[in-house]
Order: structure tokens, then C-alpha cells, then sequence
């Protein structure tokens, strides 16, 4: 990611202490790091617990924040739907950067990033490096086009009394529309409405340092102090799941970079500021990590446009949350193959009885190389015979995650399917990479092939487990294959992440 230069970093840091933010000169700076662009550096050691800058919430910018809602008034904003997903706060911060110097934002807009490395820019032929990824259907840019086209473009035609023939203008183009969403996907914050009594012009005192005070699990994208964990499984980029108005702009709390496992500092929440504060003692020089709550690499690439690469417990390099998901259709089409009195349409009822009894379309698969109890369960449901469904409905149960050579056949035949869904082989992306000293890569093929070889080896290890199984090789134990338990909270035994969708 590029960064724009138009604001130096220590024009940024003499603003935001203008604006009543409060920053430890001696305890941190910006710098440019190589691969990472910005990031903070450590300037001396550094307990834990160390407030390293704190961040007044009316600095935060959101459609709380913004003028722009209430200027157009609540009954307009709403008929454009733009309380509804992120296209609200992408016109705020349009018009904010479209206000120049008047803003109260100018010097942080003009400090954000114009270019990305997200799929979201990418070629054609770059994203045709990610099929068999669920990446694909998830980058979004049709119904970012159609957002702008349907809400932001009829209210820039509406109320010429705020934005003139500004429309026109590139501060409301389509290219801007997408920089800013982009902006907000990799760098905004959950940051929860707060008492509006805090008055902008009167120096607060400065926060507590209290350890105990609520923490973002997720930043960016984090969560506000009374969110339950139930909030924190929800998708907050899709714009549906959350309140928008909750979704902010955080000025320097977004020049923390992440990577798997290293977090050592996090965003605490106050009443008027949100403190950023070590959560580990960090030595002078080394890098101040925030945490983006250690996702996949298809969804750091996705949102952020870089992929963790760390040592992995069973050898080698790459991201330990790393996941692979498998549709329910696929299932459908490996049992219909399978056992073909059970293929459509007699198995959409039980579908559609499985989603309304809460079970999901995706079953999600780790480097456990455990079956997910979920897929043994639906594999179960739609290869019962018709008693056995009849009876399965009266209980309203959903079938026990038994695994036996009939299910196991089965996923045998889904990871065959599943694996061929990825344009190229493990041996392909392996060679391809072990040549890169020689023959570099561009970055977005390197980004790609790192998320779909990480993908193929999880199905490849699940594959090994079930065909020696299925091959009764006596050495692996029954448990090699038994089903894995997601907990309610959307993680699984080891506290790995559900994947979001
Ligand atoms: C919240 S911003 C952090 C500040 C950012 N580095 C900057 O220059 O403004 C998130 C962006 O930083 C970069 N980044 C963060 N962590 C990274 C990492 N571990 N490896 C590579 N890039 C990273 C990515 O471009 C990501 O979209």
C-alpha cells in the first residue's frame, strides 16, 4: 500500500495534538518500515500498560462525527438508504476531504493512502490467480458501484445545495467512492455512541491508566467496551450485521501495523479518548504491533492487501489461522454422486430444514486436518433414507456427526472436488514460489498463490487423514479424522477463529 505524501507524519502528529490528542513524543514514532509501509516504532523500552497516545472521540470520524448527515437531514439521508452500509460514511468522508482546510479532518484525509494491494484493484489475470479461494465473491466491487450509483449519486444530483455540480468533481468520483471505502475497510475501528456532552474546545483530563478498562479484540474494525462476543462474530465489512454509525476513522491508532500472534498494543476504550496502550513490555526499536484479530490470509489480503507468513507449528512458513471453506452445494453434488436415489429434488427439503434449523452453507476446515462436525452431520442428513429423514424431522435434531466409511467416502469425493476448484497444484504453487529468488513474482500473483497453496495443503492433510482411514491403515488412530466441535462463540477447541462471512 502506498501512502499518500502530501502530510508529512509529523504534520499529522502536531494535529492531532491540536485537536486535544495527547501523543508520547518520547515513547514512539512513525516510520516507514520495509514491506509495511508506516508503522510505530518503539523509541525506548516500554512497560506494559504504557499509554502511548490517546485519541479524542470527536477527532474519530464517523456519521456521528461528520456535519454532513445532519445537513442534508435525517429524512433524506434515509430515503438514499444511507444509513444502511458503509456508503454513508464513504460520503462523509468524500465531502469532508471536498471541504479542504475547513475540515477538521483535512491534514488526516490528506495523510490516508490513495493506492492499495488489495484484490479490489487488481487485474482480471490477478484475480484469476485466487479461483478455488472464497476471496472472489467477496471483493465486493460490483456493489460498491452499485451503492455509489444508487444512493450517493442520487443525492449528489438532489442537493446541488450542498454539493453543487460538485458531482462532477473528483472528490464524488467513482474511483474516489472506492479509495475511501477502501480506506475504511483496512483502517476503521467499532467505536460504540458515547455521552455528547464532551465539549470540543475544553482540554479534557487527560485518561486513565487503567488496564482493566474495555479493549478492542479486533482492531481495526474493533469493538466498543459493551459489545458482547456474540457482536464480535458478526462481519462488520458487509455493512449489514452492524450499526454503521458505529463504524469510525481512528487518526493514528491506524498507523499500527499487525501480524499473526505479535500483538502489543491495543485500543482502550474511555469515555472521551481511546487510549492506544502497550499489552506487552516492547524493547526500544521494535515494532508497536496493533492486532486485526489474526484473520485468514484470504481475508487479510482481501481487506488489508497483505498475507502473514510466520513459522507454523507442523514446519514451514505461512498464517496458523488459515482456513479453507467448502459450500454445502459441493457436498450435494459429491453425496447425489455418491448415492443417487438421494440427488435433488428430494434433498432440498432437507436443505432448506437444515438452514432453518441453524446449520450453515459453509463448513469450514483448519489445519486440524479434523472433520468439521457440521459437514459429518449434513453429509449424514443427506444420505439418510427416508425413514430416517422423516423421523430426523419429528425430533427437529440435526443427525449426530458420526463418521464412518459412508461419510468418509463422501468427503473423500468433496476434497477431490474441491481441490480441483484452485487453478494450479500444491507441486505448481511450490515450484513457482521456490523459484522466486531467481525469477520474482509480481506481488499480487505472490499474494495469491501464498493464500491458495496455504488453502490446498489444509484440504491436502484432511485428504491424507480420510483416505487412510478409508484405507484402514492401522496406524492412524480413529481420532485422526473424528469431527471437530465449533463452540458457540464461532471458535473451535484451540480458540481459532470461525471464518466470517
Ligand atoms: C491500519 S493500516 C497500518 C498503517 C499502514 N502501514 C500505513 O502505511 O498507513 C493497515 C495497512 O498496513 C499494511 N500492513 C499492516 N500490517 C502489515 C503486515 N504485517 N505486512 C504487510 N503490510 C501490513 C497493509 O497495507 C494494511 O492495509
Amino acid at each position: 500500500m502506498d501512502v499518500s505524501v502530501s502530510v508529512s507524519v509529523s504534520e499529522l502528529v502536531t494535529w492531532f495534538t491540536a485537536h486535544n490528542g495527547i501523543f508520547d513524543r518520547s515513547a514512539l514514532t512513525f516510520a516507514q518500515i520495509d514491506g509495511l509501509g508506516w508503522g510505530a516504532l518503539a523509541l525506548r523500552d516500554l512497560q506494559q500498560g504504557h499509554t502511548l497516545f490517546s485519541i479524542p472521540r470527536h477527532l474519530t470520524l464517523s456519521t456521528r462525527t461528520s456535519s454532513l448527515p445532519s445537513l442534508i437531514g435525517e429524512a433524506d439521508w434515509k430515503r438514499h438508504g444511507l444509513h444502511i452500509g458503509w456508503s454513508g460514511l464513504i460520503l462523509c468522508l468524500m465531502w469532508e476531504a471536498a471541504q479542504g482546510s475547513s475540515s477538521r479532518w483535512s491534514t488526516y484525509l490528506a495523510s490516508l493512502p490513495i493506492t492499495f494491494n488489495t484484490p479490489m484493484f487488481w487485474s482480471s489475470e490477478d484475480v484469476e490467480q485466487l479461483r478455488g479461494t472464497a476471496i472472489i465473491e467477496r471483493i465486493g466491487r460490483e456493489q460498491a458501484e452499485n451503492d455509489y450509483l444508487n444512493k450517493v449519486v442520487p443525492l449528489l444530483k438532489n442537493r446541488t445545495d450542498y454539493f453543487g455540480d460538485e458531482h462532477a468533481n473528483l472528490h464524488y468520483s467513482l474511483e474516489a467512492y472506492h479509495i475511501m471505502g477502501s480506506r475504511i475497510l483496512s483502517r476503521s475501528f467499532q467505536v460504540e455512541a458515547w455521552s455528547a456532552t464532551y465539549n470540543v474546545d475544553t482540554s479534557q483530563t487527560p485518561p486513565h491508566e487503567d488496564p482493566e478498562m474495555s479493549l478492542d479484540k479486533h482492531s481495526p474494525q474493533a469493538l466498543d467496551d459493551n459489545s458482547s462476543d456474540e457482536d464480535e462474530d458478526k462481519d462488520s465489512d458487509d455493512g449489514e450485521n452492524d450499526d454503521p454509525a458505529n463504524v469510525a476513522m481512528v487518526p493514528l491508532a491506524d498507523m499500527l501495523n499487525a501480524r499473526y500472534d505479535c500483538e502489543n498494543a491495543k485500543l482502550f476504550y474511555e469515555e472521551h479518548f481511546l487510549r492506544m496502550a502497550t499489552t506487552r513490555s516492547i524493547r526500544r526499536g521494535e515494532q508497536i504491533w496493533n492486532t486485526y484479530g489474526d484473520p485468514p490470509n484470504s481475508d487479510l489480503l482481501r481487506r488489508y492487501g497483505h498475507v502473514d507468513q510466520v513459522p507454523l507449528p507442523c514446519g514451514g512458513s505461512g498464517n496458523p489461522a488459515d482456513i479453507v471453506e467448502i459450500r454445502a452445494d459441493l457436498v450435494m453434488s459429491s453425496v447425489g454422486a455418491k448415492c443417487l436415489q438421494q440427488a435433488s429434488p428430494r434433498s432440498s427439503e432437507r436443505i432448506d430444514w437444515w438452514l432453518e434449523e441453524g446449520g450453515d452453507d459453509i463448513f469450514v476446515v483448519d489445519f486440524s486436518a479434523e472433520l468439521p462436525e457440521e459437514l459429518t452431520s449434513f453429509v449424514r442428513l443427506l444420505m439418510m433414507s427416508d425413514p430416517e429423514w422423516a423421523k430426523t424431522k419429528r425430533k427437529s435434531k440435526l443427525p449426530k456427526p458420526k463418521v464412518d466409511d459412508a461419510v468418509l467416502s463422501v468427503v473423500a469425493d468433496v476434497l477431490r472436488r474441491r481441490l480441483a476448484e484452485y487453478p494450479t497444484t500444491i507441486e505448481d504453487d511450490e515450484a513457482l514460489l521456490g523459484t522466486e529468488k531467481e525469477k520474482p513474482i509480481p506481488l499480487n500473483v505472490k499474494n495469491a498463490v501464498v493464500v491458495r497453496l496455504s488453502e490446498k495443503r489444509i484440504l491436502g492433510n484432511l485428504q491424507r487423514a480420510v483416505t487412510t482411514r478409508l484405507g484402514g491403515d492401522p496406524s492412524e488412530s480413529k481420532s485422526s479424522v473424528s469431527s471437530r466441535k465449533r463452540k458457540a462463540d464461532g471458535t473451535d477447541a484451540d480458540g481459532h477463529r470461525a471464518a466470517k462471512r
